[in-house]
């Protein structure tokens, strides 16, 4: 079946139409000419091609393989990269909050390649999200690949819905996953002294 959406009084399939034209970029035009702008003018011309390509770039971005993991004999000793910082999307005003991650474990038998952190962080990050689910996404990736229960995933977002609009008031939220070994507080402690206290 076929969906439709209404725009200005005109009801367009939702898939691309004969011309190519990406819905997103009729959207983009109604949202225009809603907030009171004309969208033919000068310097609006091509916005709503760059904002279809932009929510089309965010939301099909491919992380690459974070498949790479490796026998170790370091088992038991803790791992911590820090420092991971990404963009994703508050799901409840579609409003950009950046996040700086970071991902401890304790390795079983395998560990993960370095990069891959960072590449499972911008995965779940490249969607509507909330801090919360961000955090619990890339946990349980981690525990996932590496076959370890024993993992923390501490994020520490600054949210443009909260600074820009709304209450107007920039803060900080950090939201911090223990899992298995990890919710001891020595390793509690010992990834925190690793990490700097912050992610
Ligand atoms: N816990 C959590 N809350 C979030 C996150 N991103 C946005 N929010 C909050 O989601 C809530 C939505 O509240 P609503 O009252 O439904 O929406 P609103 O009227 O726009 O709320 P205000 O932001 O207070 O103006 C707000 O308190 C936001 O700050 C997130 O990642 N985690
Ligand atoms: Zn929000």
């Amino acid at each position: 079946m076929t969906s439709s959406i209404e725009v200005l009084g005109e009801s367009l399939p939702m898939e691309h139409g004969a011309k190519g034209t990406d819905p997103l970029e009729t959207l983009a035009r109604q949202l225009l000419v809603e907030i009171g702008e004309d969208p033919d003018r000068e310097g609006l011309r091509d916005t709503p091609a760059r904002y279809a390509r932009w929510w089309r770039e965010f939301t099909q971005y491919e992380p690459g393989s974070v498949e790479a993991v490796f026998e170790t004999a370091a088992t038991g000793s803790l791992v911590a990269v820090s420092g991971i910082d990404v963009w994703s999307l508050c799901e409840h005003h579609l409003l950009p909050f950046s996040c700086r991650i970071a991902i401890g474990y304790l390795p079983g038998k395998k560990m993960l390649g370095l990069s891959k952190f960072a590449r499972i962080a911008h995965l779940h990050a490249h969607r509507l999200q909330s801090q919360e689910q961000l955090t619990h996404d890339i946990a349980d990736d981690v525990e996932r690949l590496t076959g370890s229960p024993d993992v923390a995933v501490i994020g520490q977002g600054k949210h443009l819905c909260m600074a820009m609009r709304g209450v107007r008031t920039p803060a900080t939220m950090t939201t911090a996953m223990w899992r298995g070994g990890l919710r001891e507080s020595s390793l509690r402690a010992e990834l925190l002294a690793l990490t700097g206290g912050t992610p």
